[in-house]
């Protein structure tokens, strides 16, 4: 991908400062190591006290792995103007699009995804891009979706590129009205038949019922006739072949795709999609570039496409950059994070921080890959094919990579050494046979897909696995910034939605960390930078934080309950440590939302679902590992709910209050509400006790600081407890509430016969 860039740069790496903040790490490294020195020589050997001190070790630990991430960031400033000198041998991108559901996706919000891609700005789009949607589910009205989206297209393409739109998702667009001056006549009639043709686009496929499309729709859906979801054969659709229209400038190809599944075979649910479409983007299109994004999203800035080429095409060496992500936003998204799930201020301290390291982590959606970085390829046998030191692979060596399709193995060789002809693919449809081959469930078997090429299995973290092996395999990374942000999504809402989507991040995480892959392994025995490692660490640790949390937060409860103490007394030294240790630290963290941008109402709400989200996504996630590498139990991939409302334009959701907590009876609420609950009874049994037991003269009761503990947690369980005084969807169920109970007894025991 050598592209002439003339004497200006296209970029420019900016480091950023920190002297402050640096400070800020230290003292309150500082203050966590004078606590465990203050425990090791004070303390007693009572078996509380021992388990705070294993517990506040571990904190310094996730503290060091903090600071070493957060450390020296960096951020990439993209001058995509001037490309204008090589706008003619700028590269070709397939763009790829994950749905798996119709119902948990409702196939609007992908056709969103899709037009907004379909709309971008970029050189020659209608030869240059192609976008793939691959359909897990096998839904004849996804597919229908998709081709009333592409008819749409020839409408609303035109339309953005003629006023310059700057939203091209239509429903966000359409979401608001804009002022019409006397002049803008001939915009306002445009935009008045643009937004109609996207009504009764959706309403078209609200309408559209699956039985009467299979038996009515003519032969385009009887493909879809009696397939089953995990049993059917590949289904193919070129839904619009750029080079077959006659419409002036024209827009990006648009395939639809449902690879084969067979219920023998593991399908590796996302991963296994994305290789899917790897292979059939490569025996048809072939483009250098991959932009993949979940269908929840859309491309929120029409010029993104030439900002990551600035990265891609920027650097000296194309091993600084394998892959350029952007950051994860939201739109709709609710005022002070509710949920903790924005990660705005995580994405911004861990993202310029990792991309002063390695690079930014590869974060599934919404990042642009190389092509043969993805194929596997090293960045030294990437320069020695390029300066022919080593002939090209052998027909042999392709085939045990990339199997045995000769289309798919002459496609990976022109993309591993750079003979990507510059002429634009004939005809597309006349691939189809050849990619339907390569998209079967078996064609994997015995070659390295999932392995060393493609998106790596083995973890529902699929992301952070294959980003790991491409900087294991000696890459660097780059996080792309820019406003308007490139692409938004939208977050999860309500206990359930959010608590899944924690559970299974943190399940793929976990797997991770206890497999071949460790990271740690990888810095061995690979090339990942040790500093990279440590930050891969850092989140792949989230669910084994759980049972330290766990620990840690029943120990007020218990000293309360059992009369004891795990904190410095007031008098002793170490109060002044602990006191000191958790000002300077909320400070620090309320600090850092400050400088974001974020009210302390959103630094307050994240710093409780942390806690909430321990003590249930991350604690389940921990158990599920472990039953599962015991052989006991399987983990499988929750899809998220997506919640269509929001993407039709209308705000109005089903629930009164939006922000507030709602619960089903999942398990994860299980360990979280026995947790509330024994909070508050410590509370009142501690207080009933100092009250009405005067305990004087009795050293070795709780003190305020348990008090404190356990009356902090209180505030961080309130939607839990309120949880269990509400009904409907807001009120914890009952099944869970006896569960919860059960555990609840458990413990109380444990405390008295202690
Ligand atoms: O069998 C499956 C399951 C999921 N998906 C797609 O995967 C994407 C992500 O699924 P979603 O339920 O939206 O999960 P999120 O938690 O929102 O996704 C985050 O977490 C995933 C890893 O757990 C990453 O893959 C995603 O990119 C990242 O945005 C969606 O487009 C799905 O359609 C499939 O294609 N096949
Ligand atoms: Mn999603």
């Amino acid at each position: 991908m050598e592209v002439a860039r003339g004497n200006k740069k296209l970029h420019e790496r900016v480091p950023v400062r920190r002297t402050a903040w640096k400070l800020a790490d230290l003292v309150i490294l500082f203050l966590l190591l004078a606590l465990l020195l203050h425990r090791v020589l004070h303390d007693g050997g009572e078996p509380w006290r021992r388990a705070a001190l294993a517990c506040e070790a571990w904190f310094t630990f996730i503290w060091l792995l903090n600071m070493n991430a957060k450390w020296s960031p960096v951020r990439f400033e993209t001058f995509p103007e001037n490309l204008a000198e090589s706008i003619g041998e700028l590269p070709a991108v397939d763009m790829f699009v994950t749905t798996a559901d119709p119902v948990l996706e409702p196939p609007v919000v992908t056709v969103n995804t899709v037009l907004s891609l379909l709309a971008l700005d970029y050189p020659a789009a209608g030869e240059k891009l192609a976008c793939y949607v691959s359909d897990d589910g096998c839904s004849p009205l996804t597919c229908y979706a998709m081709r009333e989206a592409a008819g749409f297209a020839t409408v609303w393409v035109p339309f953005c590129r003629r006023h310059s739109i700057a939203v091209r998702a239509p429903f966000r667009y359409f979401s608001s009205t804009p002022e019409f001056g006397p002049a803008d006549r001939k915009f306002m009639d445009d935009w008045t038949f643009v937004k109609s043709e996207y009504e009764k686009l959706v309403h078209r496929i609200e309408d559209a019922d699956e039985p009467s499309l299979v038996r009515h729709g003519g032969v385009e859906f009887a493909e879809f006739l009696d397939v089953q979801r995990g049993n059917h054969p590949t289904i193919i659709k070129v839904l619009w072949d750029n080079n077959r229209s006659r419409t002036g400038e024209g827009f990006p190809h648009l395939i639809y795709v449902s690879r084969e599944k067979s219920p023998n075979l593991h399908h590796h649910y996302k991963a296994g999609a994305m290789n899917a479409l790897t292979r059939v983007s490569a025996v048809m299109t072939n483009a250098p570039v991959m932009l993949n994004m979940d269908c929840d999203m859309f491309a929120n800035n029409p010029r993104v496409v030439l900002h990551a080429m600035c990265l891609l095409l920027g650097f000296d060496d194309e091993t600084s950059c394998a892959f350029v992500q952007t950051p994860q936003k939201f739109y709709g998204a609710l005022k002070d994070d509710p949920f903790g799930n924005q990660m705005d201020v995580g994405f911004m301290k861990v993202g310029r921080g990792v991309s002063g390291l390695q690079g930014m982590f590869y974060c599934g959606t919404g990042c642009f890959h190389r092509r043969k970085v993805i194929y596997g390829m090293r960045p030294h046998s990437v320069r020695e094919g390029r300066e022919g030191t080593t002939g090209s692979s052998s027909n042999k060596e392709l085939q045990s990579k990339f199997g045995c399709s000769n289309n798919l193995k002459q496609s990976a060789r022109d993309a591993i050494y750079g003979n990507l002809s510059a002429e634009p693919i004939v005809d597309i449809s006349s691939c189809v046979n050849v990619a339907r081959e390569v998209a079967a469930c078996n064609y994997e078997i015995g070659t390295c897909w999932g392995q060393e090429v493609g998106w790596v299995y083995g973890s529902l973290s699929e992301d952070m696995l294959t980003g790991q092996r491409i900087h294991a395999a000696g890459w660097r990374s780059t996080l792309l910034e820019i406003e308007p942000p490139p692409f938004m999504g939208c977050a999860p809402n309500g206990g359930p939605a959010c608590l899944t989507q924690f559970k299974r991040w943190a399940t793929g995480l976990f797997e991770i960390l206890i497999s071949r892959n460790n990271p740690i392994l990888m810095t061995i025995f690979r090339s990942l930078q040790f500093r990279q490692s440590l930050a891969y660490l850092m989140t792949y640790v989230w669910p084994v934080r759980a049972p330290f949390e766990l620990c840690y937060a029943l120990l007020g409860p218990y000293c309360l309950l059992a009369n004891q103490s795990f904190l410095p007394k007031t008098s002793e030294d170490g109060f002044r440590i602990a006191l000191a240790l958790s000002i300077a630290y909320n400070t620090y963290v309320f600090m850092e939302y400050i400088e974001c941008g974020h009210s302390a109402r959103a630094c307050w709400n994240n710093h409780r679902m942390q806690r909430i989200t321990s003590a249930s996504a991350w604690l389940l996630a921990f158990l599920t590992v472990v039953l599962k590498t015991l052989g006991f139990s399987e983990a499988v991939f929750e899809i998220t709910r997506k919640d269509k409302s929001k993407s039709d334009g209308d705000s109005n959701t089903d629930e009164a209050e939006p922000g507030r907590f709602t619960f089903d009876e999942s398990s994860v609420f299980i360990p979280v509400t026995a947790l509330a609950m024994i909070s508050v009874i410590a509370i009142t049994v501690g207080a009933w006790r100092v009250v009405f037991v005067t305990t004087e003269g009795l050293s070795g009761g709780p003190g305020i600081s348990e008090f404190i503990c356990c009356g902090w947690l209180v505030l961080c369980f309130m939607p839990l407890l309120r949880g269990l005084v509400a009904s409907g969807s807001y009120g914890i169920p009952w099944s869970v509430k006896l569960k919860a109970c059960l555990l609840v007894a458990i413990f109380l025991l444990f405390c008295k016969r202690n």
